[in-house]
Order: C-alpha cells, then sequence, then structure tokens
C-alpha cells in the first residue's frame, strides 16, 4: 500500500479539509489543511488574531464555514458534539457565580444525562475521578470562585475529562497558570490521550507543543505548517508564521511583542 493510501485509510479523530472561515468580507481563515489520530494531540500555533479559537470554533460547529470541510470523529461538528468537550479560558466563568468546584466538574456529565435529569452515583463517580486525575480531590467543596487562575483552569479540564470525550480542544490552557498546575495540565493530557482521545489545544507557548503535542498546525489566517511536531516548529516557519510581530524566542518559547 502506498503512503498517501495509508494516510486515506488511518482512522482521524478530526479532519480539516482546505477550511475557510469569514466573518462579513474579510477571511478569519484560508484554506486550513490537516488533521489529528486519536490518542494524538495537535497545537494551533499563531500571533494574536491568527484565527486559533476560530478554528476551535469551526470545529465545535459555532461559526458557519466559507469553503472546505470539518469532519469530527467520521462526522459533522454538530453530530459529533456529544463526544467532543470544550475547556475555555478559565477567565471566560465568572468566579463570583457561587457554585462548588464538584458542581462545575458535574456539568461535564450534563451532556450525557440530559440537564433535566439527576446526576446518578456513576456520573458522580466520573467527576470525582476527573478532579482526582487534575489533583484538586480535595477541593470539591469549594467555592470555584475561591480558587486561583490557574486551579480554576484545572477545574475546567475536569470538567472536560467528565464528560469522557473523543475529542478534547483547549483554549490556551496554560495562560496565567504557574509550574504546578502547568504540571497537572499536562499529566491529564497525556492520560486523555492515552484513553485513545484527541487533544486540540491553541497556543503560544512552544514548550507546551514540544512536551504534549505530536502534531502542530502553524497559522495566521493561512498556514504555514501542518505537521510533526519536530520538523514543522522551523524558526523559519515560526518567523512566517509571527511576520508582522517582532518575535523573540527564549529558549524553546516565543515571546511575541504585540505591537
Ligand atoms: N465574532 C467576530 N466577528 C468579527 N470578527 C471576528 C470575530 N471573532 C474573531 N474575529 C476576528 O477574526 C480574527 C481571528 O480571531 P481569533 O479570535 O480566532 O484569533 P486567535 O488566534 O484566537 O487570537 P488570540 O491569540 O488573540 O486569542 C481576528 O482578526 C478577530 O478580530
Amino acid at each position: 500500500m502506498s503512503t498517501r493510501e495509508e494516510a486515506e485509510v488511518r482512522p482521524q479523530a478530526l479532519r480539516l479539509e482546505e477550511v475557510s472561515v469569514a466573518y462579513g468580507p474579510a477571511l478569519a481563515l484560508e484554506k486550513i489543511d490537516g488533521g489529528v489520530a486519536p490518542g494524538e494531540a495537535v497545537a494551533l500555533i499563531g500571533p494574536n488574531g491568527a484565527g486559533k479559537s476560530t478554528l476551535i470554533k469551526a470545529i465545535l460547529g459555532l461559526v458557519p464555514l466559507a469553503a472546505g470541510r470539518v469532519t469530527v470523529l467520521g462526522t459533522s461538528p454538530a453530530q459529533a458534539r456529544r463526544d467532543v468537550a470544550y475547556v475555555p479560558q478559565a477567565d471566560t466563568l465568572d468566579p463570583e457565580f457561587p457554585i462548588s468546584v464538584g458542581q462545575v466538574v458535574l456539568m461535564g456529565r450534563y451532556r450525557r444525562i440530559g440537564w433535566l435529569r439527576r446526576p446518578k452515583a456513576a456520573d458522580k463517580q466520573a467527576a470525582h475521578r476527573a478532579l482526582e486525575q487534575v489533583g484538586l480531590a480535595d477541593r470539591a467543596r469549594h467555592r470555584f470562585g475561591t480558587l486561583s487562575g490557574g486551579q480554576r483552569q484545572r477545574v475546567l479540564l475536569a470538567r472536560a475529562i467528565a464528560a469522557e470525550p473523543r475529542l478534547l480542544l483547549l483554549d490556551e490552557p496554560f495562560n496565567g497558570v504557574d509550574a504546578v498546575s502547568e504540571q497537572a495540565l499536562l499529566d491529564a493530557i497525556a492520560a486523555l490521550k492515552k484513553q485513545g482521545a484527541a487533544v486540540v489545544v491553541a497556543t503560544h507557548d512552544l514548550a507546551l507543543a514540544h512536551l504534549a503535542c505530536e502534531e502542530v498546525c502553524l497559522l495566521d489566517r493561512k498556514q504555514f505548517g501542518f505537521g510533526p511536531t519536530r520538523a514543522t516548529l522551523t524558526p523559519d516557519r515560526l518567523r512566517a508564521t509571527y511576520g508582522g510581530h517582532a518575535l523573540e524566542l527564549r529558549g524553546d518559547r516565543v515571546i511575541v511583542a504585540h505591537s
């Protein structure tokens, strides 16, 4: 069998075919093309406004495509929604909202049990296991808003884990996160991948891409590379992707001056 045929029969959790998205007359994404296999992760890397969040919305079926096709778990984003979990940036959930950590995580079960049914013992156990996985089992009764930003991010990841997703989408999971939370997030992502889930992570953090992702997609409206991490994250490609911005590489992290 040729390499091309092998690539075509290899199962993909996510397939992007020349995906373009427009807000009004302007294209926010143009011909993004690639995929991710079950048990693997892809990092979406690009400057502010590159279209990373827009691509995540396209995978969730929340924005219409101007062209191309998104296939999630062999079907449309809308059909696959039950098996897809999304972790927003922690600051999108109001910390003042009077809800416990355990209740936030249990919300991850509602797509399975339905909003009108009461959670069963199995749902509570799944929520507890998810909190354990991010190292916060002892905080279940604490108010969500009393946790640090990094801990809140871990709780939102636990909510996603409790949903038992086959595809997990993360938007900038390391923003404002300390080293302990960073390690807990990395461990939880590794455990999900081991269970066969595919992961898509929008990030500015090249270390995260190297540590947790088999593939990267470099983008700034257009695609500047989509492939295995080490081969794709070259200084030349990074400079092309971050073209209009002042780019500084420190170790394996990109530091971008937002002018
Ligand atoms: N609802 C919207 N209506 C119009 N334009 C939008 C909308 N959402 C995003 N955009 C524009 O689309 C482009 C891509 O935005 P997007 O938020 O996807 O980028 P991003 O890579 O996630 O950025 P960041 O790293 O800053 O979060 C930007 O120019 C943004 O201003």
